[in-house]
């Protein structure tokens, strides 16, 4: 990155002069900015996950319609772009962002997102990001965060982005131009089989899909709904139509799955239907001889152990849902209480063979894994993450396979299964075990999902299958 400018009044090209404007009177800053910047600064403070934080904060504000929407643009895109938005603030301020006092820092962050990544007009974004420091206690700061902004507007995004990627590698520029890390761009690159220094064409569609906002898909629980109620709610405030792959999917166009009785009645669920294929291809994979006992070994929160559940009672089949931390487990057992699943909480690498049997027959482990596969659901995890958390958890993963593979039966099936494409975290744990254990196609267990490449293993993406980037491998345990 080049050296830092402090230049006020410069202008680069791409934007023509604004008009000075007179001295304004204070407008009342709305609510839905003062929401996004106390999301940012729970994010900042206190480590808090957006997704957890900011519902919350919209209930008790009061917040409805365009100004929940508001304030949902512009909390979370500010998360998602902010390392690209911090390379832009560090060539308009003339120290150390690490020196500019946090609270002004994420102001600034939330108006330069604005004025570059939004319809909403420059000029505006940094009037309304002004009287927000007045807002939110930081009046004295109002200057500072006028005068940066304005060197913010004086280039558009693809000028910005231009001048952080000049010169630098075609990855890095990439990762730059789509607001990402440049090591989850490499991931992308690597688990698309595309080279770093080439054109990069399909990374750059995973990229771009990965900053779109997510749609809500739901799921309908065999023998406890249909897909047809989850199409339209009775106040008509929620459309969705039927997913195309599983045959349990609803994506929601617009609303909240709130409205719809059989998601209050838990008769249906909210899931990504990347989610539901993987749990439905272990479900659907031959096994001879018995099929009784199905493990989930990493079930918590258990949106997967609920479709499994929900499948196995249609065959007679019983599930042991495994856990390791309470509180996750405690949300497993709510969800699959209509089942009658047996839930308990320890660590998947010590589990058992059931009593009097040599294995399960089935067995899911749903790793835990650096998310990056569903960084669209978890906006600061794409810059809270680091490229050093995948070394430990890709051995944590070998040995929750190595353990899963030990307690099924020979013969039974094992699904491992990620939400990160990272290679690290998906075919690199998965060939530590090939030559033991065979590894199925697991193609054909994704009925009718096109673009599945070469196999053996399945890698959804956001941009071809509009799923999360879900991996999942299919093992017959020997
Ligand atoms: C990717 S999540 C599973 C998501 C779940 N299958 C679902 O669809 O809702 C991974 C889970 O594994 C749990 N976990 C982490 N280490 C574990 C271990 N050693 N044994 C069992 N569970 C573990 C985490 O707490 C987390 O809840």
């Amino acid at each position: 990155m080049a050296e830092r400018t402090s230049r006020p009044g410069r202008r680069a090209a791409g934007r023509p002069a604004r008009p000075t404007r007179p001295e304004r009177r204070r407008a009342p800053v709305d609510p839905a900015r003062l929401v996004a910047l106390d999301l940012l600064r729970a994010v900042a403070e206190q480590d808090a996950y957006a997704n957890l934080v900011l519902p919350r904060l919209i209930t008790e504000r009061g917040l409805t319609g365009r100004d929940a929407a508001l304030a949902t643009e512009l909390g979370y895109g500010t998360l998602r772009s902010l390392g690209t938005v911090d390379g832009v603030l560090a060539r308009c301020i003339d120290r150390d962002l690490a020196d500019v006092e946090p609270v002004v820092l994420d102001i600034l962050r939330l108006g330069a997102y604005q004025a570059l990544r939004t319809r909403i007009p420059p000029h505006a974004a940094v009037a309304t990001t002004v009287d927000l420091a007045h807002a939110a206690g930081s009046g004295r700061a109002g200057g500072f965060v006028n005068a940066v902004l304005r060197r913010v507007t004086d280039r558009d995004w693809p000028g910005w982005t231009d001048e952080l990627a000049a010169g630098v590698e075609p990855l890095a520029a990439l990762a730059v131009r789509t607001a990402h890390p440049e090591w989850i761009a490499g991931a992308f690159a690597a688990a698309l089989g595309e080279d770093a220094g080439g054109p990069l064409t399909e990374t750059a569609a995973a990229l771009a899909a990965d900053d779109e906002r997510p749609v809500t898909h739901l799921v309908a629980w065999p023998g406890r709904s249909e897909r047809t109620e989850l199409l339209v709610a009775d106040d008509g405030a929620v459309h969705g139509s039927v997913g195309p792959y599983s045959p349990y999917a609803v994506r929601l166009a617009a609303g909240d799955p709130g409205r719809l009785p059989a998601v209050r009645e838990r008769r249906a669920g909210v899931q990504d239907e990347g989610s539901q294929l993987c749990a439905l291809a272990l479900a659907a994979a031959p096994v001879d001889g018995p099929d009784e006992r199905w493990l989930d070994a990493c079930a918590g929160p258990g949106g997967k152990a609920a479709l499994l559940a929900a499948v196995a009672a249609g065959r007679g089949a019983q599930l042991h849902a495994n856990e390791r931390r309470e509180h996750r487990a405690q949300l497993v057992r709510r969800v699959t209480e209509p089942w009658g699943v047996t839930v308990t909480v320890g660590d998947a690498r010590e589990l058992a063979p059931p009593d009097g049997v040599p294995g399960y027959d089935r067995v899911l482990v749903d790793a835990p894994c650096t998310g990056l596969g569903a960084l669209r659901r978890r906006p600061e995890a794409r810059w809270r993450r680091r490229g050093d958390d995948v070394a430990e958890l890709a051995a944590l993963q070998r040995a929750l396979l190595a353990a899963a593979l030990r307690v099924t039966r020979p013969g039974g099936v094992v699904a491992y299964v990620t939400c990160s494409p990272h290679p690290a975290e998906t075919s690199a744990v998965v060939a530590a075990f090939a030559a033991e254990h065979e590894l199925l196609d697991a193609r054909p267990f994704f009925p009718d999902v096109p673009d599945l490449g070469a196999g053996p293993t399945v890698q959804l993406w956001p941009h071809r299958h509009g799923t999360d980037a879900m991996f999942c491998a299919l093992l017959r345990a020997s």
